[in-house]
């Protein structure tokens, strides 16, 4: 029996050649490549009728000898890798094409097209990838829960403040500065002690962002709050509570809540705005409040002799604990400028990574 040419249909990819041979239910096939050619030998119904079909192909490219097939009740499907992922002007060596072959229109793509699949295919590979490591911590949904709930509890407790003092600001005017410590203290001291967790966070990998900046932060407003209005009942009716709670308060409002949708994958625009400029001003004034805050403790503190440090007995006086506040005076303009540092860094990178994503 004479074999017969079958009608084959071709398209590639950058780095594959698809060849579609129309012959149904084949069988007996022989199919392989040798110095770049591809022979193919098979029995099956073919465009005229059952019959013994073979063809040979010279690529215009090296491809890879080892050769995929797969027979279907209608056609044989191959697959043949090229050497290198590049894009072929034509499929065969010989520039006029030979009669029993045609573009597969089925599967066929010009060369920007395939270059879309192969990046669409890239970053599915990719999403993926980053999914598998991230479903690999196990306990990923119990750290964000956690997450979720301390900064709702945040929240929530900066919120009652800023209103609070916001209502009492508007119902009794500059009176509402004299007892705010008196009124807010309580709160304030809870949500404080519980801001240490923002310290402990990022030292245990929970969060990923530096233990220094919130140190400082966190440090840095409880000496405030336990050290200077806390131990000193006079500091206590001082307007400066107000303003520094005020400021405090101003930015949690909108930090907390940003952090929450963090932990749920959401983002609301207007929100990381606020939460990445409203420190701008807000940072100094508290700075510059807990200062005036600190400098009108100190004389406070020299008379009524409160957490002086003992000297050996031989010099027979104490230090002030005045000299401790002016040693902090400096060190809070110290932190104020890695913070400010610091919080400059997280907006542009901030910034720069969604401008990134929107190009
Ligand atoms: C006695 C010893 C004292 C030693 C210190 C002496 C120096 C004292 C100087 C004190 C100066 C302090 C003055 C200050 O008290 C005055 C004021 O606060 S006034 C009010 C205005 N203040 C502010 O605007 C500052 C607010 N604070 C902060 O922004 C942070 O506390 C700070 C640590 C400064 C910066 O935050 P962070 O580094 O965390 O930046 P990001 O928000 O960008 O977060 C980074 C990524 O981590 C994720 N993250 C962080 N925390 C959480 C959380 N709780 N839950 C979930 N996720 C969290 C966040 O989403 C970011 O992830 P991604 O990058 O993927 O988005």
């Amino acid at each position: 029996m004479q074999a017969l040419t079958p009608h084959v249909y071709w398209a590639q990819r950058h780095g594959e050649i698809y060849l579609r041979v129309e012959i149904s239910d084949a069988q007996n096939l022989n199919i392989g490549v040798e110095e770049n050619i591809l022979h193919f030998r098979g029995q099956g119904h073919g465009a005229k009728g059952e019959n013994e079909y073979e063809f040979s192909l010279e690529f215009l490219k090296p491809v890879k000898p080892e050769v995929k097939h797969k027979s279907t009740q209608r056609q044989v499907n191959i697959t043949v890798k090229k050497q290198e992922h590049v894009w072929w002007d034509r499929l065969t060596k010989q520039e006029r094409k030979p009669l029993f072959l045609a573009p597969d229109f089925d599967r066929w793509l010009d060369e920007s097209d395939a270059e879309m699949e192969l990046r669409e295919k890239e970053e599915k590979i990719n999403k993926v990838s980053i999914e598998s490591r991230v479903r690999k911590d196990p306990y990923l949904g119990l750290k964000k829960g956690f997450l979720f709930m301390y900064n709702l509890v945040q929240f929530l407790g900066y919120s009652w403040i800023f209103v609070n003092m916001t209502v009492r600001l508007f119902i009794l005017g500059q009176d509402s500065f004299y007892d705010t410590f008196h009124t807010i203290a309580d709160v304030m001291y809870f949500c404080q002690m519980l801001a240490i967790m923002e310290v402990i966070n990022p030292a245990v990998g929970l969060v990923k962002t530096g233990v220094i900046p919130a140190f400082i932060q966190v440090m840095g407003r409880n000496f405030i709050l336990f050290v200077i209005f806390g131990s000193l009942e006079d500091m206590q009716n001082k307007p400066v509570v107000f303003f520094v709670f005020y400021l405090w308060s101003t930015i949690e409002i909108f930090r907390y809540p940003f952090y929450m949708l963090a932990c749920i994958d959401t983002e609301w625009k207007l929100l990381t705005w606020l939460r990445y400029t409203i420190w701008m001003p807000l940072y100094p004034l508290g700075v510059l409040a807990e200062a005036v805050a600190v400098i009108q403790s100190i004389p406070i503190f020299d008379e009524t002799k409160l957490l002086n440090i003992p000297l050996p007995k031989a010099i027979g006086i104490s230090l002030s604990f005045s000299y401790i506040l002016q040693l902090y005076l400096v060190l809070m303009f110290l932190g104020l400028f890695i913070n400010f540092r610091h919080l400059f860094k997280q907006r542009r990178r901030r910034f720069r990574t969604k401008k990134r994503k929107a190009n």
